[in-house]
């Protein structure tokens, strides 16, 4: 059963009591009061001096979205993908929020969240983010065209809309006006992982991929990284987001206060009514190498097993697809990758539950038969995916966005696990795979202040 928490006001992620009800039930019904106002300010990080580190973050410049969240009013957790399905149903659906005054010309959300990459796994530092789990900021502050909006939000009851009005006034007399100062808090880091254990899973992939029982699977692999000091996740979001301006940049904490965060170039579906926009990431090489990426066969089995899945699993849910007739280069920081961009118009009654169900995962982090690939990775990637390379993002009734969690990193105090894949197919080579991961793993090692290496 899906539950609902509901937290005091004030309170930080991990506080939400448990009113434990079967989410569905709440369908239709206005369990939180919200209200907004404008702020005569530019940056919804900034809001670290006044109000502490952000529970979320969530910056994805392709769709000017620009999102803050401090503390909880709310949360839903899933235990299983199905419930995860139930929760997204709810929350696209629901109008979970009864607005006092003003209300939002658009917003992001307001809920925030995500989900494990597979049910199973044995790493307790995933623990405190459950299977699944959303929440509703208790403060929340936005870009909505050219100003920045906030909201805040408490549980239906009586003085809620005192308690809004009150958490309003104090982010409207105190919200900084000016950006986040830059902060440079370059470290030296202890970076280690396995390429041995790398190497030969690779190996053992293009060996299962030879005896025709897998077309493709992308392996990942974990960095541990320890700094000389506790990582600032403020800090290691405004890197993040200076220097991947082509991805979305998040964060997300779990209860006990551990953030994962990252910067991701892939899009797993941004839902609008009945338009859906998608695409295939996959393939990659280093920025100098660009102009061979289109025409290197490997790279475009990779590609193209994507693009098809896409077409196929969207089929029965579309009414109409477009998709690009060949992929586009996608240049990053220090990488280039294959991009087919895919928009569909979906049936009457589609919406982000079933998408995320039917697309995730796509062959650009799972791999096909997609089935097989999962069972491959079970035996012997040796990893906990946790939310790393799953679904992470927001919903709310009629509209969500949703990104695949790669280039992202766990962090707690002077400790991070940074997480990295590529796509195996025949003809991969472990050493340049590893270069491959090598090269994903820089866009965080960057923001956690480390040097390229
Ligand atoms: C699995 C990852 O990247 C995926 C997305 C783009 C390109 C990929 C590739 O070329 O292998 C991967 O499919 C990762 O960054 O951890």
């Amino acid at each position: 059963m899906a539950r609902v928490g509901t937290a005091v006001a004030g309170a930080s992620p991990g506080t939400s009591s448990s009113l434990s009800i079967d989410a569905p039930a709440l369908a239709g019904q206005e369990r939180w009061v919200g209200g907004m106002l404008y702020l005569a300010a530019v940056d919804p990080l900034a809001g670290v001096d006044v109000l502490g580190e952000p529970s979320l973050y969530w910056d994805s410049p392709q769709m000017r979205e620009v999102v803050a969240g401090w503390g909880e009013a709310g949360a839903m957790v899933a235990g299983s993908a199905q419930e995860a399905r139930e929760v997204l149903r709810l929350l696209s659906s629901a109008a979970t929020v009864r607005w006092a005054g003003e209300v939002p010309a658009s917003l992001p959300g307001p809920w925030f969240g995500g989900m494990r990459f597979a049910a199973e796994g044995k790493d307790e530092g995933w623990g405190p983010f459950g299977f699944g789990r959303w929440t509703l900021p208790e403060r929340m502050v936005w870009r909505e065209g050219d100003r920045l909006a906030a909201a805040a939000f408490v549980p239906e009851g009586p003085g809620a809309e005192e308690q809004v009005r009150a958490l309003l006034v104090g982010l409207g007399a105190n919200f900084p006006a000016g950006p986040l100062p830059s902060r440079r808090t370059a470290q030296a880091l202890r970076v280690s992982s396995s390429r041995l254990d790398f190497e030969r899973s690779v190996e053992r992939a293009t060996e299962t991929i030879a005896q025709g029982r897998l077309q493709k699977v992308v392996l990942a692999r974990a960095v541990e990284i320890e700094g000389e000091r506790p990582f600032a996740p403020v800090d290691v979001l405004a890197r993040l987001r200076e220097q991947n301006p082509r991805c979305t940049t998040f964060l997300f904490r779990a209860s006990d206060g551990t953030a994962f965060l990252g910067a991701t170039p892939e899009t797993l579906c941004r839902w609008e009514g009945r338009e859906l926009r998608t695409e295939a990431l996959a393939g990659t090489a280093p920025v100098a190498q660009a102009q061979e990426l289109s025409g290197r066969d490997k790279e475009r089995r990779e590609h193209h097993a994507v693009v098809r899945y896409l077409l196929e699993v969207l089929g029965p849910l579309a009414e109409r697809i477009d998709a690009d007739e060949v992929p586009t280069l996608l240049t990053l920081k220090n990488m280039v990758h294959l991009r087919t961009s895919v928009r569909a118009q979906l049936r009457e009654g589609v919406g982000v539950a079933d998408l995320v169900a039917a697309m995730h995962p796509t062959p650009a982090v799972g791999g096909t038969p997609s089935a097989m690939a999962l069972a491959f990775l079970l035996e012997h990637e040796g990893l906990d995916r946790g939310w790393y390379a799953a679904p992470v993002g927001w919903v709310g009734p009629g509209r969500a966005h949703q990104v695949v969690a790669l280039r992202s990193a766990r962090v707690k105090g002077s400790k991070a696990r940074l997480f990295v894949g590529a796509g195996i197919v025949a003809g991969s080579n472990a050493q340049a795979e590893w270069r491959e991961t090598e090269l994903k793993s820089l866009t965080m090692v960057r923001a956690l202040g480390g040097t390229e290496g």
